[in-house]
């Protein structure tokens, strides 16, 4: 037992002799022990007589399907991870395996260093589950559970999406979280992230609505030095900000044509070429994407490629409106009241009964961002112990920009300063966060420029993803 761990153990199933031995000789030098089988039935012989952490599989074989292998490991509830190989251009077959449970695919011609780093990563997942001989319901561990709490709410419709998270966090497979807006669907992406393998890994959201068309290449796939007007340094684009973790495109469905054929080669090939580059970068990056559109229904339409939906679609998690989980409302309330008040430095406010009953009848079309936006309302008007809610009929419940400011009741607050700092603070945190903390497409979408917005950011204390907190704020 005290023994140091034994290298992982892998098999490969090739029938081709020189790639066998080409596959052999680039894991042995990575430390693995290695098998090798020539076709379906040596592998499954092989399979019978040990375990291993990784089956590396061909697609085609004399005898069969790399197919039938995955299909038989998970009837056998087996633990090895599978990363097939397919031919380039077989999208469908790439897709059916990631279906099938394969953790990975790589297309052929391999590339040896994405093979390697594929390999790394099926390994690490291999290793990080539980030992075998131990019961199937051990304690997730700590960091998944944590992802999932954040996720608020007990309800069938809300568990089930966890359960699926945890499910399908673990494999490569593309991931497409479905839903109304508000519904939480960037909470869940982020759940899988940081339930996969990919955690300590960079998590990159990027509003896809939200980026002006001329600029999409350059801020997808990075930008060489000096290549359009006014780059003055090499500009690294998502996929590269993105690489050995996840990267989340939100509001899919808005990407234009012409970016959804770059972005569907990019995903196949596993390689984006910076604008004004010659080279590719590989890249390990994995995709959830997420939208509130009817994306059957774009398709149709011929507003979204059926090949990069079936791409992306490999995997789909609907995410319930909050109308029908409205079990969930008092847990969300606390949690939301909870959060609004840390971020105020203040404690949390109590919210009665009968006001929570009353938020149950609320429509709330715009789900949980509503009534968070709801909330914060009222916290920032609120002036006793507990919590009102202004039920205002087009008050609440659909915050009217457009109702004239003279037929609502004026609210004259304390220090108008602080006041007017919080409500400029919740809209330029809003902005940014829908544009996917570019400050450039927020500074357009509120209509000032970049060094307004930038100034606005220092000046109010906002802490981007990955930054520093401001010292002001501790
Ligand atoms: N189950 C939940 N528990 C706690 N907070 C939640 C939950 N669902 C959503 N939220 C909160 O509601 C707000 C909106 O969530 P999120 O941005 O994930 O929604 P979305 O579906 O991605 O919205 P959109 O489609 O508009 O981009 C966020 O502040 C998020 O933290």
């Amino acid at each position: 037992m005290s023994a140091a761990p034994a290298s992982p153990r892998i098999l490969v199933v090739d029938d081709e002799p020189d790639l066998r031995t080409l596959y052999e000789l680039t894991l042995l030098r990575e430390g693995y022990r290695i098998d090798s089988a020539a076709d379906l039935g040596q592998a499954r012989q092989l399979l019978a007589a040990h375990r291993f952490d990784v089956v590396i599989s061909d697609m085609r074989l004399p005898d069969g399907l790399g197919l039938e292998l995955l299909h038989a490991l998970a009837a056998q509830q087996r633990a090895e991870r599978v990363v097939v190989m397919t031919a380039y251009g077989s999208a469908e077959n790439a897709v059916d395996a990631l279906k099938a449970g394969a953790f990975d695919y790589l297309t052929k011609p391999v590339d040896l260093k994405q093979f390697r780093a594929v390999v790394a990563s099926a390994v690490q997942d291999a290793g990080s589950r539980p030992p075998r001989n131990s019961p199937r319901l051990v304690l997730a561990p700590e960091a998944p559970a944590t992802a999932l709490q954040k996720l608020v709410g007990d309800s069938r419709p809300i568990q089930q999406v966890k359960e699926r998270i945890t499910k399908v966090a673990r494999s490569m497979a593309p991931v497409l979280v479905r839903g109304e807006s508000g519904t939480g669907k960037e909470l869940v992406a982020r759940a899988i992230h940081d339930c996969s393998h990919r955690a300590a890994g960079p998590f990159v959201a990027v509003n896809c609505g939200a980026i002006p068309e001329a600029l999409l290449e350059a801020e997808f796939f990075g930008a060489r030095k000096g290549s359009y007007t006014g780059s003055t340094h090499d500009r690294e684009g998502y996929f590269q900000a993105a690489q050995g973790g996840t990267l989340f495109l939100d509001e899919i469905g808005d990407l234009p044509l012409a970016m959804q054929s770059k972005l569907l080669r990019a995903i196949q090939e596993r390689r984006v070429r910076p604008i004004g580059s010659i080279q590719e970068d590989p890249v390990d990056v994995r995709i959830v994407s997420a939208t509130h559109k009817d994306l059957v229904a774009e398709v149709q339409a011929n507003r979204f490629r059926q090949d990069l939906f079936y791409r992306l679609n490999v995997i789909e998690i609907p995410v319930p409106p909050l109308r029908d989980r409205r079990e969930d409302l008092p847990q969300l309330c606390e949690a939301l009241l909870a959060r609004i008040a840390q971020e105020n430095g203040m404690p949390a406010p109590h919210l009665s009964a009968e006001v929570v009953q009353q938020l149950q009848l609320l429509p709330l079309p715009g789900n949980v961002r509503e009534l968070e936006n709801l909330l914060h309302r009222a916290v920032a008007l609120n002036d006793g112990d507990a919590l009102q809610v202004d039920f205002a009929p087009g008050d609440a419940s659909t915050p009217s920009s457009d109702a004239p400011l003279a037929s609502q009741p004026l609210f004259i607050p304390d220090d108008l300063q602080a006041w007017l700092d919080d409500r400029e603070r919740e809209i330029l945190a809003r902005t940014l966060a829908e544009c996917g903390y570019n400050r450039t497409a927020a500074a357009q979408r509120l209509g000032m420029t970049l060094r307004q917005i930038r100034y606005r950011i220092d000046r109010l204390a906002i802490t981007l993803p990955g930054e520093q907190p401001h010292e002001s704020r501790g």
